[in-house]
C-alpha cells in the first residue's frame, strides 16, 4: 500500500493548554465513545495505552494516552544494538565515563553537521544521574543535515526530551501527530513517543535536556497571581495524524521500517514491515508539545535589585523536595530594565544548583559575544558551587550606566537548565567537540578590577 498521509489537512493545527486531557481523531468516529478499550474499537483500530506515569501515580500526577492504531506497536521484531551509524562510545555514554569538574568552563558554537539527521547528530555533551534508576538529566546539543528516513522513527525508554531549537526549523512527526518547532520555539517529546524529524529549511543545530525522571510542570506562580510567566494556553499538542502502510499481517511484506530505541544510553533498532505513525485517533494528557518563548510573559523589578532567575522559569522538573527541581528551563528574553540606585546585571554568585546555559540569538547580557565570547549555539557551564557573574567589562559597562528605562536583549534570547545535580561533562564535550575555551575564565574575570577604597582614620 501506498504510503499516504494526512499532511495538509492535519499538519500545521494544534490543541492549545498544558497538562490539558486532549481528544483528536483524523478519521471522525475513530475515538470509541464511553470507554477505552471496546471488545472492537470503530474501523477496526487496535487500543493500545501509553502510561507516562505509574498506573497507580496519583490523579494530579496521573499521565497517559489512549492509542486507536491500525497496527499495536508491540509487532515488530527483536531489537539488537544498533551499529557503528548510529550513536555510539563517545557520543552517548554511561555516568562512569562523565568527568567531574569544578571549573567555569564556556564552549564556542558547535559544528553544524551535515551528514547526520537528527538522530546521528545528538551528542551528549553533560548528564547527572543514571537512567536505570530514573534519575537524572542528559545535556545534548544536535546537529543535523539530513531529514530522517521517511521510514524511520526513534524514541527514548530514558526520559522526556526536551528540545530547544537554535538554528533551523525541526518539522516532527510523531504517534500523535505533527510539531512545527522554530528558532525560539521548544518542544517535549515525552519518553516513549516515537517521532521522525525533518528538515524543510535546510541544517538544524540546538540543544537538548533529557529528563530521567517524572515530566515537565509549569512553576508555581506564588504572589504573582494566575497568569504570567509561561501561560497554560500557549502550549500546543498535535492532532491525529496517519499513514496507511501495511500488510494483511503485522509481519507480511519487508522490513522498511526502522526502530531506533534509546535505551539505558544505548542505542537498538529493529526493522518492521507496517508504519510507525499509523495512529487514528488518541485521548489523553500525556502527549508531546510546543512552546512559542516570544509568549513569555516577562516579570521583573519595578523599584530595585536584580531578582533571582527562577522568575524566567518556562518549565519545571521537580524533585521530592518543594523548591528544589531535577531541571528548571529558565529563558533570558528581551524585557525592560528599569530598576533604579541598583546595579541591574546578574550579581556575582555561587549556587548549590548547576546551571548549564545556551545562547539561541543574539547577546546575553552578562557576557561579551562575539569571536571567543558566549555565542550562539554555543554554552557555558556553571557547576555546582563554582563562582560566575559578569565579565570584567560587563561589569565596568553596568555599574557605570546611567539607569534609565532600557531594553535589553532586544532579539536575543539565552536560556538555562538549572538542575540540583552536579553536572558531568562527557569525553565529546570536553575533548572531541574541540569547542571548550581555554581562557574563559581569565578573560572573563582575570581583568576584574580592584576598586576597594579603605576609608582614611
Ligand atoms: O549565571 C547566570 O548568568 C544566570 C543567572 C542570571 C541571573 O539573572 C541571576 C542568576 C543567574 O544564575
Ligand atoms: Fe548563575
Amino acid at each position: 500500500m501506498p504510503v499516504t498521509t494526512f499532511e495538509f489537512a492535519e499538519k500545521y493545527r494544534y490543541q492549545n493548554g498544558f497538562g490539558s486531557y486532549f481528544e483528536t481523531e483524523a478519521v471522525s468516529g475513530a475515538l470509541p465513545i464511553g470507554q477505552n478499550s471496546p471488545q472492537k474499537p470503530p474501523y477496526g483500530l487496535y487500543a493500545e495505552k501509553l502510561s507516562g506515569t505509574a498506573f497507580t501515580a496519583p490523579r494530579h500526577e496521573n499521565q497517559q494516552s489512549w492509542l486507536y492504531r491500525i497496527l499495536p506497536s508491540c509487532a515488530h521484531p527483536p531489537f539488537s544494538p544498533a551499529g557503528d551509524g548510529a550513536l555510539k562510545s563517545d557520543k552517548l555514554v554511561d555516568s562512569a565515563k562523565l568527568e567531574y569538574i569544578p571549573n567555569q568552563l564556556r564552549w564556542d558554537p558547535f559544528d553544524h553537521d551535515e551528514q547526520t539527521d537528527f538522530v546521528s547528530g545528538l551528542r551528549l555533551v553533560a548528564g547527572a544521574g543514571d537512567p536505570t534508576l530514573k534519575q537524572g538529566i542528559g545535556i545534548y546539543v544536535y546537529a543535523a543535515g539530513k531529514s530522517m528516513d521517511q521510514r524511520s522513527a526513534f524514541y527514548s525508554a530514558d526520559g522526556d526530551f526536551l528540545i530547544v531549537a537554535q538554528d533551523g526549523v525541526l518539522d516532527i512527526r510523531t504517534e500523535l501527530g505533527w510539531l512545527l518547532v522554530r528558532p525560539m520555539e521548544i518542544c517535549v517529546i515525552p519518553r516513549g513517543i516515537r517521532y521522525q524529524v525533518h528538515l524543510p529549511s535546510g541544517p538544524v543545530r540546538g540543544y537538548a535536556l533529557e529528563l530521567y525522571q517524572g515530566h515537565f510542570t509549569l512553576p508555581e506562580l506564588g504572589p504573582i497571581g494566575s497568569n504570567c510567566l509561561a501561560n497554560a494556553r500557549d502550549f500546543q499538542a498535535p492532532v491525529a495524524s496517519f499513514s496507511e502502510d501495511f500488510g494483511i499481517t503485522a509481519s507480511e511484506g519487508p522490513n522498511t521500517y526502522t526502530i531506533t530505541s534509546k535505551f539505558n544510553n544505548s542505542l537498538f533498532q529493529t526493522k518492521q514491515a507496517h508504519t510507525p505513525f499509523d495512529v487514528v485517533a488518541w485521548h489523553g494528557n500525556y502527549y508531546p508539545y510546543k512552546y512559542d518563548l516570544g509568549r513569555f510573559n516577562t516579570i521583573g523589578s519595578i523599584s530595585y535589585d536584580h531578582p533571582d532567575p527562577s522568575i524566567f522559569t518556562v518549565l519545571s522538573a521537580l524533585s521530592d523536595h518543594p523548591g528544589t527541581a531535577i531541571a528548571d528551563f529558565v529563558i533570558f528574553p528581551p524585557r525592560w530594565l528599569v530598576a533604579e540606585n541598583t546595579f541591574r546585571p546578574p550579581w556575582y554568585h555561587r549556587n548549590t544548583m548547576s546551571e548549564f546555559m545556551g545562547l539561541i540569538a543574539g547577546e546575553y547580557d552578562a557576557k561579551k559575544g562575539g569571536q571567543g565570547g558566549f555565542m550562539p549555539g554555543g554554552a557555558s557551564l556553571h557547576n555546582v558551587m563554582s563562582g560566575h557573574g559578569p565579565d570584567a567589562k560587563s561589569f565596568e559597562g553596568a555599574s557605570n550606566a546611567e539607569l534609565k528605562p532600557a531594553l535589553v536583549g532586544k532579539g536575543s534570547c539565552a536560556f538555562m537548565f538549572e538542575s540540583c545535580l552536579m553536572v558531568g561533562v562527557t569525553p565529546w564535550g570536553l575533548k572531541t567537540c574541540k569547542k571548550v575555551q581555554e581562557g574563559y575564565t581569565e578573560e572573563s574575570w582575570g581583568g576584574v578590577r580592584t576598586h576597594w577604597k579603605k576609608p582614611e582614620g
